[in-house]
C-alpha cells in the first residue's frame, strides 16, 4: 500500500457572505492521487468552497494549505459549461495552448506544441484543431477547455460541473480521460457535480455539503438514502 501524501488541508474553513453562512468548520485533507467528488444540492456552497480553494474568495474564518507548499501545487480549473461567441477568433488549437504563452516567450515552444498536439490527440481534438472555437459544438467546446487545463500538466485538477451539459458519451470520454491521467500521472481531482451515479462511477471519495454541516467519507458511503436526506432538509 502507497503512503499517503497531501496536497491540500482545509482546516476550520468558514466562510460566510453579508447575513449569509455558507460553510463553517469544515476539516478536510486530501492526498496526492485522490479523486473526491464534491456533492449538495443547489446553492449549498459547492462553487464557493471551489473559489476558495483556488484563494478567489478569501474565508471569514481558517485557511487553504498546499502542501507541502503553495509552489507545489499546480492547479487546473474547468469551470461549468460556458458559451464562446460564435466570433471569437482562435482556433480550437490555439485555445488549447492559450494558457502556455506569456511569461517567457508571446509563443509555444516546440515542446509545448507537441504537448497541445498530444492533448488535443487525447481529448480527441485533433481533426477539429483549425476550427474556430466559437463555432464548435457545446461539448466540444468543453472537451477544449479541459484539454486547456491538462495541457497545463496540473497536479490538482477541480473539475466544477464541468460535465453538466454534455451528453453521457461526451460525459464518460472526459471523465475516461481523467481517470487514466488520474491514475497514471498521480493527478488529485476534486469533482463538483450533481450526478451521483458518475461520482460512484469515477471517484473514490466524497464530501457532501448540506446547510446542516459536511459529511465525508468512502464513496460506497454516499448512499441514495444520504443524498436524499440531504436534499430533503432542505425543502
Ligand atoms: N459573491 C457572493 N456574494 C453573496 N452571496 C454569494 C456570493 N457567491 C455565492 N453566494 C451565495 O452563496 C450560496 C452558495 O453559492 P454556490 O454558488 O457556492 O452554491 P453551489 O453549491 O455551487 O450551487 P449550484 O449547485 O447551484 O451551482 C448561494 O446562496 C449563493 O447565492
Amino acid at each position: 500500500m502507497t503512503s499517503k501524501t497531501p496536497i491540500l488541508q482545509l482546516e476550520h474553513l468558514g466562510m460566510t457572505f453579508p447575513g449569509h453562512p455558507v460553510f463553517n468548520d469544515l476539516n478536510l485533507t486530501i492526498n496526492r492521487g485522490e479523486f473526491w467528488s464534491i456533492v449538495g444540492e443547489n446553492g449549498v456552497g459547492k462553487t464557493t468552497l471551489m473559489r476558495t480553494i483556488l484563494h478567489q474568495l478569501r474565508p471569514t474564518t481558517g485557511k487553504v494549505n498546499y502542501l507541502p507548499s503553495v509552489n507545489a501545487v499546480q492547479i487546473g480549473y474547468v469551470p461549468q459549461f460556458r458559451n464562446i461567441d460564435s466570433e471569437y477568433p482562435l482556433t480550437i488549437r490555439d485555445f488549447v495552448g492559450l494558457n502556455l504563452t506569456g511569461w517567457k516567450l508571446p509563443w509555444l515552444s516546440r515542446g509545448e506544441r507537441q504537448r497541445v498536439e498530444a492533448m488535443l490527440k487525447q481529448t480527441g481534438l485533433t481533426k477539429l484543431a483549425n476550427r474556430p472555437i466559437g463555432q464548435a459544438s457545446g461539448g466540444e467546446k468543453q472537451k477544449a477547455y479541459l484539454a486547456q487545463a491538462l495541457v497545463e500538466r496540473p497536479n490538482l485538477l477541480i473539475l466544477d460541473e464541468s460535465t453538466a451539459s454534455l451528453d453521457p458519451v461526451t460525459k464518460t470520454e472526459l471523465l475516461d480521460l481523467v481517470q487514466q491521467i488520474n491514475q497514471t500521472l498521480d493527478l488529485t481531482v476534486l469533482f463538483v457535480t450533481h450526478d451521483i451515479p458518475l461520482a460512484r462511477r469515477y471517484t473514490q471519495q466524497f464530501l457532501m455539503l448540506t446547510p446542516q454541516g459536511t459529511e465525508q467519507g468512502a464513496i460506497d458511503q454516499l448512499t441514495d438514502q444520504k443524498v436524499w436526506r440531504g436534499e430533503a432538509e432542505h425543502v
